[in-house]
């Protein structure tokens, strides 16, 4: 296991940072670390590299304790800040000649190759460069040593769609070479494409992990009845795991977690004349955690 977090809360003062924090993450594994703007996930990443300590609970990186141990930590590990603090007066050629030179890296072919891919602008300096633009340099440098495990705090923010593209092959080939990343994110987009598995936090707190399959099984279907004549919704609304979305008249619309059969047998009984079913949105799951909508929650 490469991450491991057990328990983990930090507080500054009253305020909340993060609460009760469990997660792991393996070898070889794409992690998306999902929530909405201020719910932890920066927090985490910095307690987990030993820039913050934790008020309680239990952490290791590659078995080591981030409190104690960050340095051996670091040398293992590419982070790409969320807010990227660079020099405003060097250009990217030399925040990449510093931190290569820092790392003792040597070869440096594969951050030339990454420079390309991303069509990083070097040598202006990068006070002069817009946001997308830092953001590629901070990529680079947090590629270009091929460290055992990517942190990536918000990465794609700034980038246009082809760059995303780019980043998500990078992320791909990454872990194909058998890195590790942690991927935070408050877009499912940004995730969606690359992750095996995912967590969800909000305000602090975890409140679901899964992967993406496992989020799309568990989220409700859409399920929509009409019917030749009004019919009552009583029936439907008995039946386990199917909650009333609308109705009105001889039209009733399902929200349906639970076993289709019952439900089948229930509408047949009132001679449907027409059927219409729609699969797990996965944006409308993700929106309703955001918004913790209560009957989506029931199906965790
Ligand atoms: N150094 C700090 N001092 C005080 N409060 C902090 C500090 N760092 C984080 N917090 C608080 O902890 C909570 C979580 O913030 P965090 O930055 O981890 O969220 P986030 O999920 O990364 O959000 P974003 O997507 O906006 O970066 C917030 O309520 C924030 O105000």
């Amino acid at each position: 296991m490469i991450i491991e977090i057990d328990g983990l809360t930090r507080r500054f003062g009253t305020r909340r940072g993060v609460t009760d924090v469990s997660l792991h993450v393996d070898a070889g594994e794409v992690f998306g670390f999902l929530g909405p703007n201020g719910a932890g996930k920066s927090t985490t990443i910095r307690l987990l590299l030993g820039l913050y300590r934790p008020t309680s609970g239990r952490m290791r990186v590659f078995g080591l304790d981030p409190t104690r141990e960050a340095a051996a930590i670091h040398r293992r590990v590419g982070y790409l800040p969320g807010e990227l603090a660079l020099f405003g007066r060097l250009t990217g050629r030399e925040h990449l000649a510093h931190f290569a030179r820092a790392r003792g890296l040597t070869d440096l072919a594969f951050r030339d190759e990454l420079v390309e891919r991303f069509t990083a602008e070097l040598d202006r300096p990068v006070h002069t460069l817009s946001k997308g633009n830092r953001q590629k340099i901070g990529i680079v440098a947090a590629f270009m040593h091929r460290p055992d495990l990517l942190v990536l705090d918000e990465p794609t923010s700034g980038l246009d769609p082809l760059l995303q593209d780019e980043f998500a092959r990078l992320v791909r080939e990454s872990v194909d070479g058998g890195q590790t990343v942690l991927l935070s994110s408050h877009e499912l987009d940004e995730v969606q494409r690359v992750v095996d598995r995912l967590a969800i936090i909000r305000e602090g707190e975890i409140i679901v992990t899964d992967t993406i399959d496992g989020l799309r099984k568990a989220s409700p279907r859409t399920v929509e009845f009409h019917f030749g004549r009004p019919v009552e919704a009583a029936a439907f609304a008995a039946l386990t795991g199917v909650r009333v979305a609308e109705h009105e008249r001889d039209r009733i619309v399902l929200s349906v977690t639970g076993e289709i059969a019952p439900l089948l047998r229930v509408a047949a009984d009132l001679d449907p004349v027409d059927l219409t079913a729609r699969p797990a949105d996965l944006d409308e799951l993700f929106l309703s955690y955001y918004r913790n909508s209560p009957e989506l929650h029931d199906v965790h």
